[in-house]
């Protein structure tokens, strides 16, 4: 079984204006409420794909309830942990840019988080866990060592889309993927990546300190993917975009879900750039049908 997990799930509100005027009062053009976090959206990409998994997370409030009611609808199987607090509410503002107010989570108690730690104890070297995204401000920055302990102990593996420290520590953990964005591998690095040399370089880093495959998504530069022993780039696909968000996700979604049932490295990296892609040029986390359509259009390069 794959288990995503959102420690920090989001009802991500997009809200469209021609021009954002800082300091006035603004109208919007239009605006959307979708379900949101990136262990909730690596886990409806997945149920796109018709690929059963479980969503772990906490959710709360008025808020959780929302997107629990939202998520019902999907092919995923919900085992969240309830808490008292109130589920957050993302900004995402489309106008000439796009500027995310990402909220900082509600409060995780020591007992809500006791709960959530015993469903890892069911875990067998049989299943995945993709942990994802950030934590809620107010809950202990160790939380992701410490479900990466529970995880090795029962042999299970795990994907891990987070950064900085938490991501450089993982990364001797031996993680199935991950998929840091150029800025993110920058920032793991400490250094500019100001030539594709360089992006080679530390995106190979990746592997030496210990991933199992690493992809570098470049946004609409496409995206780099490295395993032990080669390197492949997937060009960019010409196209609108239309929501951006969850791209990365969705990536992961493609690539894991995949690899998974076939072990083959080049597909799945295939059907993660058609996965991204596809999510991009959609409002929401991408179909199916969109997913295909894509697919035909992904040009794979050995490096
Ligand atoms: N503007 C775009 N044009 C074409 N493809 C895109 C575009 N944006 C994203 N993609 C596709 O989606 C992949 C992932 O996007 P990106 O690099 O933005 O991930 P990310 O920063 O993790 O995104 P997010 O955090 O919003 O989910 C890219 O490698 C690319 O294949
Ligand atoms: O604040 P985090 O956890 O880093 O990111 C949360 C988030 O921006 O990531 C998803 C897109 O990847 C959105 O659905 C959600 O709002």
């Amino acid at each position: 079984m794959i288990y995503t997990v959102t420690l920090n799930p989001s009802l991500d509100f997009i809200t469209r204006l021609e021009t954002l005027t800082l300091g006035e009062t603004n109208r919007a053009d239009s605006e959307t409420i979708f379900p949101g976090g990136k262990g909730i959206n690596v886990s409806r990409l997945l149920g796109q794909l018709a690929i059963d998994n479980t969503a772990w997370g906490f959710l709360g409030g008025f808020t959780g309830q929302h997107l629990q009611n939202t998520l019902r609808d999907t092919h995923l199987t919900q085992d969240f942990t309830q808490i008292a607090g109130n589920t957050r509410i993302n900004l995402k503002i489309k106008a000439t840019n796009e500027t995310e107010i990402n909220a900082t989570g509600p409060a995780i108690t020591a007992q809500e988080l006791a709960i959530f730690f015993q469903k890892f104890d069911c875990l067998t070297h049989d299943d995945v866990v993709v942990l994802s995204g950030s934590v809620p401000k107010r809950l202990d920055s160790h939380v992701y060592q410490q479900m990466l302990h529970k995880i090795q102990l029962c042999g299970a593996r795990f994907v891990i889309d987070t950064t900085g420290q938490q991501l450089k520590t993982a990364l001797a953990d031996r993680p199935l993927l991950v998929k840091p964005n150029r800025r993110e591998l920058a920032q793991l690095y400490d250094t500019d990546l100001a030539t594709q040399a360089d992006l080679l370089r530390w995106g190979r880093q990746l592997i030496v300190d210990g991933a199992q495959h690493a992809i570098v998504s470049l946004a609409g530069e496409g995206a780099l993917l490295f395993t032990q022993q080669t390197q492949y780039f997937a060009k960019p696909i010409k196209g609108q975009v239309q929501n951006s968000a969850g791209a990365g996700d969705s990536m992961i979604a493609g690539f894991i879900g995949t690899w998974l049932q076939s072990e083959d490295v080049l597909e799945s990296f295939k059907i993660a750039v058609a996965s991204g892609t596809a999510t991009a040029f959609s409002n929401d986390i991408a179909t199916k049908q969109k997913i295909e359509e894509i697919y035909q259009q992904v040009i794979i390069t050995t490096i």
